[in-house]
């Protein structure tokens, strides 16, 4: 931008090396390069300092931070495709704009999902374990041991066929699965046609039909414990559920319960109600081979993470050219 002054531009975490050269060269970049997170006295300087801040998912940016923004502030350009972190509405109320970074990360977080998927039911990482522990528990092979469950012909219901929705079920149905899907408002008849997929106007039916449960939908207050004690009830005990989209959307303690007690198979999750906190009756589920549990790895390849810097990039450039960033983020209407 030569003329303009650059926008100073404060990033909460490290990124990888050449988003952060990009930014050196095209912004007054602030850059976090030992990459701790950031306490909530930095992030309140940074807000009253900043043209632009750049946070992640593990920035909590609520109304009471955006509050303290200074003048400058005028963008908010999330590094990452959910904006749960992030209070819209605050934001909006005080002109600020907030953009994300969709689209980029749908593939990779589709195949963390169906990595998931065939993990917890063939039970890849109890196997691999065996190996890796003392190396004397394998005894050869045996018709009868470490015998999964299959997941070719299942039923696979997705809650929230959107963007991650759609990846995740065109690679079910290439493994055999019959998609099933769950969305609040909108039906999607163009993959329903596509992947022959059916759709469940009732969340509640759905869930009490499907061998494989998988959560595809943002967090927002009406998706918080969506699947709750009373919905993971209606599961078949031989189900299982896999989340990759957010920890809040399930009743957590209820679905540990209900593995512990074997009313449902098991699960395998990315994310977690209390990160980093995970709580220790899944590490033992885990243990156990019950469930699979990934510290939120789910759009974690460095293709993604530099796909993820250059739409920030393109937020903010856009933004400081005058246009609307293409990522603009608006509050939800109900
Ligand atoms: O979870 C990661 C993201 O929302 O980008």
């Amino acid at each position: 931008m030569p003329g303009k002054k650059k926008p100073l531009v404060v990033i909460t975490r490290k990124l990888p090396d050449p988003v952060e050269t990009r930014m050196r060269e095209l912004f007054d970049a602030r850059l976090n390069l030992d990459d701790h997170p950031m306490s909530q006295p930095e992030l309140v300087a940074a807000i009253r300092e900043a043209d632009v801040l750049v946070p992640t998912v593990t920035d909590r940016i609520d109304a009471a931070l955006i509050a303290q923004a200074g003048p400058n502030l005028k963008l908010i350009a999330n590094f990452g495709n959910g904006v749960d972190n992030i209070d819209i509405p605050a934001a909006q109320k005080q002109g600020i704009t907030v953009t994300n970074t969709p689209n980029v990360l749908n593939e990779d977080t589709a195949d963390m999902t169906m990595a998931l998927m065939l993990a917890v039911p063939r039970r890849l990482v109890e196997g691999a374990n065996v190996l890796q522990g003392d190396g004397g528990a394998w005894q050869g092979w045996s018709p009868t041991w470490m015998l999964g469950r299959r997941i070719w012909g299942k039923r696979l219901g997705i809650v929230g066929m959107g963007r991650i929705g759609t990846a995740v079920a065109r690679r079910a149905k290439a493994f055999g699965l019959s998609i099933h899907y769950h969305n609040r408002k909108h039906v999607a008849p163009a993959i329903e046609e596509e992947l022959e997929a059916t759709y469940w106007e009732s969340l509640d039916q759905m869930l009490a039909r499907m061998d494989i449960v998988s959560v595809n939908c943002p967090s927002t207050p009406a998706t918080y414990h969506l699947l709750s004690a009373r919905r993971l009830a209606l599961m078949q005990p031989t189900a299982y559920v896999v989340n990759t989209a957010r920890g809040e959307i399930i009743d957590e303690d209820a679905l540990v319960k209900m593995i512990e007690q074997g009313k449902l198979a098991g699960a395998g999750l990315d994310v977690f109600a209390h990160e980093p906190a995970v709580s220790p009756k899944l590490v033992k589920l885990a243990r156990k081979g019950k469930v699979v549990i990934l510290p939120h790895m789910g759009s974690a390849t460095l293709e993604g993470r530099i796909d993820m810097g250059e739409k920030v990039i393109i937020n903010i450039r856009t933004f400081f050219d005058g246009h609307r960033p293409p990522d603009r983020v608006l509050p939800i209407r109900n």
